[in-house]
């Protein structure tokens, strides 16, 4: 046809040149306008010859097609373009697909649907080997031929089907190969850091991370296929196990995000009855389903595990979205990651056939995305909850009024160093200091400047000592401070200094000026002690001791 239309157009234009030729001389006056025809006539012949050859590619290309059509539903031929995605309906259980190639050069088919539990390709009767890859893939030779695809698919679904030259399927299985590694190389060094960082910190936070990043990145392996490059292709196709991994996933990731922002601990009931035990379901279902054989049970347990599951993702999600709206610490970080997620899922479902690419690693890239956000809102979280542990446990161990160790933080500041005086040696001093007659300060100028006393004292008996030395306020108006020094010298020194500077000081609080004279009670130790309970006990006698003899003068 393409013969015949270049030949028309070459007939056509050839007769009206010579023509042109013949008549010029003897219609000298209408030169000009046969020429412009003429012309006219000679660019006509040119696009007209250049759409013949236009026309004859695009017939080849149609000659270099295939078309695959279903036995047994009619009207389902569809063309197998290169590079095109088709879809055709397929019926639970045994297809027959007839597929019609006339090709010039050999490609390849890729089923791409992991809803097939088996498939063959017989060209002239014979079974054509599959390619080892992530897809079902077939080679479809060079030629003219029909052939009949075979396919056992587990339910009625819309097939899709890829048509692409070796060259072509070879790279994008290359590009394909090299995204996926970057993608889990990113899945294993995450969950190695902040397994590692969560054993340093004792924070199970960090493990659930791990568990559920391990989990979604086996999953994504599975269901990407690339395991099937170095094990058996009927062990990793198997359903049952993507299922198991897509229900762990499920579980450890809801696990993790109650955790993570104490989900259980503000909204117990909701979290346990619309997410956890949802999670629990799921991940009891996907265990039996990896164990039980493909039937109406097994399509009946995996459509319940998916619908849970999408219930599952909405609770957490609105869920998270209201513990951000409470501004939850990190709830914020970890919803948009969660977004991030949604939007992939929503493209990959609606506008999939805008971007292949996107269709085809947006989900992934989504989730690396994930991975990475949700390892800093851990590390964000667990930096929180430490500083708040840490500033509880000081609170725990002061005083409020006097701002020093309370009985509490004394004794384990003590302790501390007990045990440096008993491995290093040295002279350890004790002073127990008891205010006189501080219950007649409270009844004369009321308890206020009471307080006012005591946190005078607390900071006159804390300036007198050093950074390293454990002062406290045992109650009331008892203090005490423990020291180690080098030798005996240096504690003499200080016992004097403090008694000295405690006696007859001038308090002035709001209301009054109040006189206030203290007891102080000094103790020694150069010998390895055994216990604070005893030092203070030795202290308390030597401040008793000192108070009667404060009370002796001042009586004479
Ligand atoms: N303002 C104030 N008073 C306190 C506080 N804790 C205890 N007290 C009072 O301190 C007083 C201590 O009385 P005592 O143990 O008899 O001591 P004292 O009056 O100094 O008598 P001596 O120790 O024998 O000299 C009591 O009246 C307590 O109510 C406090 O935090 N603030």
């Amino acid at each position: 046809m393409t013969y015949f239309f270049a030949v028309h157009v070459t007939a056509l234009s050839e007769p009206n040149l010579l023509l042109s030729r013949v008549l010029s001389p003897v219609l000298v006056n209408r030169r000009n306008k046969a020429q412009s025809a003429i012309r006219s006539f000679c660019y006509l012949s040119a696009v007209l010859l250049i759409c013949s050859m236009f026309s004859h590619r695009l017939y080849a290309q149609q000659q270099n097609t295939c078309f695959v059509s279903h036995e047994q539903l009619d009207d389902t031929t569809l063309p197998l373009t290169l590079n095109q995605l088709t879809r055709l309906p397929v019926r639970q259980f045994i297809n027959h697909l007839s597929v019609s190639c006339n090709v010039n050069e050999q490609s390849v088919l890729v089923i791409n649907n992991n809803a097939i539990r088996h498939a063959n390709l017989l060209i002239d009767h014979q079974e054509q080997q599959k390619i080892a890859a992530n897809k079902l893939v077939f080679v479809l030779p060079q030629g003219q031929y029909s052939a009949n695809l075979i396919l056992d698919a587990e339910r009625d679904f819309s097939l899709t089907l890829e048509r692409k030259t070796l060259p072509e399927y070879a790279l994008a299985g290359q590009q394909h190969n090299l995204l996926l590694g970057m993608f889990f190389g990113l899945c294993i060094t995450l969950v190695f850091y902040l397994y590692v960082m969560g054993r340093s910190l004792k924070d199970k936070r960090f493990h659930f991370y791990c568990y559920y990043v391990l989990c979604a990145g086996i999953f994504f392996l599975l269901q990407e296929g690339n395991i099937n490059l170095f094990f058996d292709a009927n062990l990793t196709n198997n359903r049952g196990l993507n299922l198991l991994f897509a229900g762990l996933t499920v579980f450890t990731g809801t696990i993790f995000v109650i955790t993570l922002l104490g989900l259980q601990r503000r909204w117990s009931r909701f979290t346990r009855y619309a997410v956890m035990y949802p999670a629990v379901v799921v991940l009891g279902i996907s265990i039996v389903l990896c164990f039980l054989p493909r039937g109406e049970w097994f399509t009946l347990l995996a459509t319940i595990m998916a619908r849970t599951t999408m219930a599952l993702l909405m609770c957490s999600f609105g869920l998270i979205a209201y513990a951000s709206y409470v501004r939850v610490h990190t709830a914020r970080l970890v919803l948009f990651a969660s977004l991030i997620v949604c939007c992939a899922m929503a493209f990959r479902i609606f506008l999939g056939d805008q971007s292949p690419f996107l269709q085809r690693y947006g989900l992934i890239f989504s989730f690396a995305i994930e991975s990475f956000l949700l390892a800093i809102a851990t590390s964000e979280r667990i930096k929180r909850i430490n500083q708040e542990k840490i500033l509880a446990q000081a609170q725990a161990m002061t005083d409020p009024l006097c701002e020093i160790f309370n009985r509490r933080g004394w004794e384990e500041a003590a302790e501390k160093i007990l045990k440096t005086h008993n491995t290093q040696q040295g002279i350890l001093c004790l002073l127990y200091i008891d205010l006189d007659c501080f219950k007649e300060i409270n009844d004369t100028y009321g308890h206020k400047a009471g307080d006012e006393v005591l946190r005078i004292i607390a900071k006159i008996i804390r300036k007198q000592m050093r950074d390293q030395d454990a002062v406290g306020r045992l109650g009331g108006d008892e203090f005490v401070a423990l020291a180690q020094f080098d030798d005996a010298l240096q504690s003499e020194s200080l016992k004097v200094r403090v008694t000295k500077r405690l006696k007859n000081i001038n308090i002035s609080t709001d209301s009054a000026q109040i006189r206030v004279t203290a007891s102080v009670g000094c103790v020694v130790f150069s010998d390895n002690e055994t216990s604070v309970s005893e030092m203070l006990q030795k202290a308390d006698q030597a401040m008793y001791t000192s108070k009667r003899e404060n009370q002796d003068t001042t009586l004479t």
